[in-house]
């Protein structure tokens, strides 16, 4: 009985990457999600375990993030791919083939009132209004809220000065990518609101606080959001927040011998670090029944 080899293809899939272009204050990103597979003389490697032609994927995927600095970014995604493929197959004669998918994310300047944000972007689509009205013998209560609001600053997010265990690996930044998903969920002194209307200004004014608001830790913006909704609207009691640090780690090309100042980051899917809080009103009225079937929110 004959058994061959038939096709084949490998390498890294969903090397997140994202670009911060910095050439002046006005930041720009990139946010790309990049699946690099090779095709070549690749028999033995499956036959034999020989390895002499097999790039590693390891290889692949720190070619994509150094590509990206000594290339100055990534520019049109099927550019990068094009000139990714071209690289692979044409630096090493092994390879004679490649399949580059290349997955874009979205991502829009904050505007606030001041204008245009300089590094504060939020992810288009994907965000999800909710509420839930509970109406029993004791009264009616509406909490409403949002889902997977993704927003991000390119700087202005520190954070230092937290205690130090043997088990502390973490280096203090003073200058970082803040990223997460606002999950937040308010809830309402009465039930008669112009609930479009406020649902608009909620959202805006958690944007401008998340752009304008200096960083010293997520948690520390996560309370400004909440603050500067409570001040702005009396009709909301309180403002409870769940939201996932989004860690996005420089990555480190000096063994490529590139710098990086802050441009090329890995954006992590997990674990995140997971922030939850209510601001709160100190004379707020008692929710009564109102959070009892609002799941997973402190
Ligand atoms: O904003 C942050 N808050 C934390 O509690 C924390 N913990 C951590 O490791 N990084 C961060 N960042």
């Amino acid at each position: 009985m004959g058994i061959r080899l038939g096709e084949n293809q490998y390498g890294k899939a969903e090397v997140r990457l994202v670009h911060v272009n910095r050439d002046t204050d006005v930041h720009r990103i990139k946010d790309v999600n990049v699946t690099s597979q090779l095709r070549g003389d690749l028999e033995t490697v499956h036959t034999l375990g020989d390895n002499t032609t097999c790039l590693p994927t390891d290889t692949q995927k720190n070619t994509v993030y150094a590509k990206a600095r000594e290339w100055g970014g990534v520019g049109a995604i099927e550019d990068f791919a094009l000139r990714l493929a071209r690289h692979f197959v044409g630096e090493h004669d092994y390879v004679d083939g490649a399949r580059q998918e290349i997955h874009e994310y979205a991502w829009d300047r904050i505007t606030t009132p001041d204008g245009p944000h300089d590094h504060a972007f939020s992810r288009r689509g994907g965000e999800t209004r909710t509420t839930v009205v509970t109406k029993d013998a004791e009264g009616e209560w509406v909490v409403s809220g949002l889902e997977g609001l993704t927003v991000l600053k390119s700087t202005g997010s520190e954070f230092h000065g937290y205690p130090k265990t043997r088990y502390t690996t973490l280096q203090e930044t003073t200058d970082r990518i803040l990223a997460t998903d606002v999950s937040a969920r308010w809830r309402y002194v009465g039930v008669d609101h112009d609930y479009d209307a406020v649902y608009a200004s909620v959202r805006a004014l958690m944007l401008e606080a998340f752009a304008n608001t200096h960083s010293l830790a997520l948690q520390q913006s996560l309370y400004e959001m909440g603050r500067s909704v409570l001040k702005s609207h009396p009709e909301i009691a309180e403002v409870r927040f769940s939201m996932p640090n989004k860690h996005h780690f420089l990555v480190d090309l000096s063994p490529f011998g590139l710098d990086n100042p802050n441009e090329v980051f890995f954006a992590a899917d997990r674990p995140y670090g997971k922030i939850e809080a209510t601001v709160e009103r100190d004379d707020a009225p008692a929710p009564g029944n109102a959070w009892k079937t609002v799941p997973g929110f402190l």
